[in-house]
């Protein structure tokens, strides 16, 4: 099992935001969190990256407790793509190759200048990669961040709305190479997303948060007109396309 997770709480303050929350991803799998703005999806991202940590519950990567790991080795295992992400004064090559810092020991090596110009590389971005971040439009900083979360190449990829700046073309990229990573090696994803048809083509698994409880977790089986609704508070048809559901607003 790459990530399990069992019963954990959160509460910023005394405002509990998650709720008995228990799930499991396992190797070469894409699990993505769904719910309402606001519902915690975040939130939980960010516990199982050690940023934040629950009152109660546990969270084990590959059978070991986060909480008694330390950041460095989290950092070797998780790669965490923020919902917004951080601006400096940094090409986007040495953005990129700030994700290899969990793996250097002394200094930057061949290997991890070599492994920074292979995803610059798969991910076509050759072009930004001597530019400035803080000049940079959302849609090339997501990339840049998504870049940085490969290089670390870790065991799980924590991708929180990964192609919210993303024109159609750049998300059907990033989706696509974030699949190819995950089938390739070993690696497995929990992403956050707000368009559930992108989900449904891009992942294996989903978990449906409502009010900081899990409404329902599984495959795309889960995904119904009754549950959208429950879970959004909209109406919508759910009907097959090319052999998946897809999900249209009524
Ligand atoms: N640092 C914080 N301090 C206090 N409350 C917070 C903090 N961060 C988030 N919250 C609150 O916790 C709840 C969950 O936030 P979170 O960002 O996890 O939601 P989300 O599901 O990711 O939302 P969205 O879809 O809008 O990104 C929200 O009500 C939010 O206002």
């Amino acid at each position: 099992m790459i990530l399990s997770i069992n019963g954990i709480e959160f509460s910023y303050r005394s405002r509990d935001v998650l709720r008995d929350v228990s799930f499991d991803v396992q190797p070469n799998e894409i699990m993505t969190i769904l719910g309402p703005n606001g519902v915690g999806k975040t939130t939980l991202l960010k516990c199982i990256n050690k940023i934040h940590h629950p009152k109660a519950g546990s969270i084990l990567i590959e059978d070991e407790d986060i909480m008694k790991m330390d950041l460095l080795n989290v950092a070797r295992r998780v790669g965490y793509v923020p919902q917004h992400c951080e601006k400096g004064r940094l090409t986007a090559y040495d953005a990129i190759l700030l994700g290899r810092r969990p793996h250097i020991t002394w200094n930057t090596s061949d290997n991890d200048l070599k492994i920074v110009d292979a995803a610059i590389k798969r991910l076509r971005m050759e072009d930004l990669a001597m530019r400035y971040i803080d000049e940079m439009s959302g849609g090339e900083l997501q990339k840049v961040s998504v870049a940085r979360a490969l290089v670390q190449e870790p065991k799980l990829m924590l991708l929180d709305e990964p192609t919210s700046s993303l024109d159609l073309k750049n998300q059907q990229e990033i989706l696509r190479i974030i699949k190819a990573v995950v089938r390739g090696h070993s690696v497995s994803a929990v992403m956050t997303m707000h368009d559930i048809n992108t989900a449904l083509r891009f992942s294996d698994k989903f978990v449906l948060l409502k009010d900081g409880q899990i409404y329902a977790a599984g495959g795309p089986e889960i995904i119904t007109p009754e549950s959208i609704r429950e879970v959004y508070d909209v109406d919508v048809h759910v009907e097959n396309f090319k052999n998946s559901p897809i999900v249209i607003p009524v």
